[in-house]
């Protein structure tokens, strides 16, 4: 399978209803398999780009190209649908949308639109399942009898069952306790080492310092930058213009730099501790 590279070309979008654009001049690619953050204000236009991205809106100017896919103002139903094909969108809050009276026919739900028989559906499902940590057992318990991790995780399994090649995930650790953040964000680290393209929407400066080898920064429905968390997170003025902060580790090791110490730019807190122990016995770390 050839991994879709994305690429959006003077991209603009206004909402029918609004006067305003919601994206301006949007130029920005996407490598195939690479692990990008989209961050920015509210209302900054993030949603919509990834909406974009999804066929679920077609550009008011500009090109997107997916794949071998390209769509502009002109694009019709059946380009976006293609563009769809390669993408799968999990929106806010997805467990909102589960319907079915059980977990199996409500990750079925995609693949049977997309016309598959019923064999290929069936397997599908089970993967799907297999995939976000399900057990099988779930498969015939009502969805709104689980847990909010575990309603969660259907609504997942639902987008991964069509098996895209891109994952765009709209702030999916929202509402989550620590535990099911962190078991959320390990299973889509585990989709990118598989070789997908994830697009992740995010408030959460320690996911993009963690996970991200590209951050798009929007800011007012423009792309401030693409760049790199360790550029972002060691740019003031870039931080300070967008509303963003360091996560807690970064900013520490930020601050020791600055006082001289050796550290990298962007590290996770475990990482800080693992890199400072010793210096801080006096000697070298100890298990
Ligand atoms: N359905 C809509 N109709 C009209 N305007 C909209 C619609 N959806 C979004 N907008 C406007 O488009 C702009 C970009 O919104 P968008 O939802 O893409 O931002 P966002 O960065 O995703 O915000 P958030 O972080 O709050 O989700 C905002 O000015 C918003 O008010």
């Amino acid at each position: 399978m050839v991994m879709p590279e994305i690429k959006l070309s003077d991209v603009a979008f206004a909402y029918s209803n609004s006067k305003r654009s919601a994206l301006t001049g949007v130029n920005l690619t996407i490598a195939a398999g690479s692990f990008t953050a989209l961050v920015g204000h509210t209302g900054s236009g993030k949603s919509t780009l990834v909406s974009l991205i999804d066929g679920l809106i077609r550009p008011t100017a500009g090109q997107l190209t997916v794949g071998t896919v390209t769509v502009g103002p002109a694009a019709r139903r059946q380009d976006l649908a293609r563009l769809r094909q390669h993408v799968g969108f999990v929106f806010q809050f997805p467990e909102q949308q589960l319907f079915a009276e059980t977990v199996a026919k409500d990750i079925a739900f995609g693949p049977e639109n997309l016309g598959w028989d019923p064999d290929r559906v069936a397997a599908a499902v089970q993967q799907a399942m297999a995939a976000v940590g399900l057990p099988k057992e779930l498969a015939s318990r009502s969805p709104f009898m689980l847990s909010g991790g575990q309603m969660r995780r259907v609504a997942i399994a639902g987008v991964l069952a069509m098996q895209p090649d891109v994952l765009i995930l709209d702030e999916p650790t929202a509402g989550l306790d620590a535990r099911s953040t962190a078991q959320l964000l390990d299973l889509i680290a585990k989709f990118h080492r598989e070789g997908r393209t994830i697009i992740l929407i995010t408030h959460q400066m320690e996911q993009v310092a963690r996970y991200a080898d590209q951050v798009v920064v929007m800011n007012h429905g423009r792309l401030v930058t693409a760049t790199t968390p360790a550029r972002l997170f060691a740019d003031d003025q870039l931080l300070a213009a967008n509303q963003l902060t360091r996560p807690a580790a970064v900013q520490i090791a930020h601050q020791l730099r600055g006082r001289g110490v050796d550290l990298p730019a962007v590290l996770t807190l475990d990482q800080l501790a693992t890199v400072l122990a010793p210096r801080l016995k006096g000697g070298p770390a100890s298990d």
